[in-house]
């Protein structure tokens, strides 16, 4: 699905973030990856994205369409959150009619209050971090990034992700998050990975947790 091999990330000349990184992540698999606030969990979910370009290193096997969720998802816009999908959805090929209908699925299982018609500007951290969600999901993605996706989360919202990640998992797709070292993993992983002092190690505990 996707390998990254050797990568390194250096911002302005600092130390560097991350370094000899080597992760390969295939088709069916959750994977997560944790360290504490600072590690570089974010910058490595942004490299894998392609937002983010590696200092050193190389990716190979990126597929074409990645779903990608933000730590912090602050659109400043007036659009509603429907309005924002069916646009997100329609980018990505989906006919008008499609879009409206995935737009709809999403927001209703993801319970967005105070409603579909209201402006994302004004929704609350948690409710706005169910329209990233949706706009991840509006098409199915080969390989979908979720950074710190249960932060801000209400506890109904998290057994919905948790849900989402399995099933797009199962579908043959995928799924990378990141987390909190001393968090509780909430689905069955793959893989893990920590992050600590740059460097990129596989633990080999399959975990599956409650909160
Ligand atoms: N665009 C940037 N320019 C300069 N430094 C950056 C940039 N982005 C991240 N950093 C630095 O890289 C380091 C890793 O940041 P990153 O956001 O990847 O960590 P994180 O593990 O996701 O943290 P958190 O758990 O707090 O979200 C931090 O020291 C951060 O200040």
């Amino acid at each position: 699905m996707v390998t990254l091999a050797g990568v390194g990330k250096q911002y302005n000349r600092e130390r560097p973030v991350l370094a000899d990184v080597d992760v390969t992540v295939r088709a069916g698999e959750v994977v997560a990856v944790v360290g504490g606030n600072g590690s570089g969990k974010s910058t490595l979910l942004r490299i894998m994205a392609g937002i983010t370009l590696p200092s050193q290193g190389i990716l190979t096997d990126v597929p074409e369409s990645i779903g990608y969720v933000p730590e912090r998802f602050s659109a400043n816009t007036r659009m509603s959150a429907h309005s924002y999908l069916r646009h997100m959805g329609r980018i990505r090929g989906l006919t008008t009619r499609q879009a409206t209908a995935r737009a709809d699925e999403l927001l209703e299982r993801l319970r967005l209050e105070p409603g579909p018609d209201f402006a994302i500007r004004d929704l609350s951290k948690g409710n706005a971090q169910k329209v990233a969600l949706a706009q991840s999901l509006m098409t199915r993605p080969e390989l979908l990034i979720l950074d710190e996706p249960w932060s801000g989360l209400d506890s109904s919202a998290h057994t919905t992700l948790s849900a989402i990640i399995a099933e797009t998992a199962e579908a043959g797709s995928a799924v990378v998050f990141t987390d909190h070292r001393e968090s509780v993993s909430r689905v069955e992983t793959s893989q893990r990975y920590e992050i600590e002092g740059g460097r990129v190690r596989k633990s080999l505990r399959r975990r599956q947790g409650h909160r």
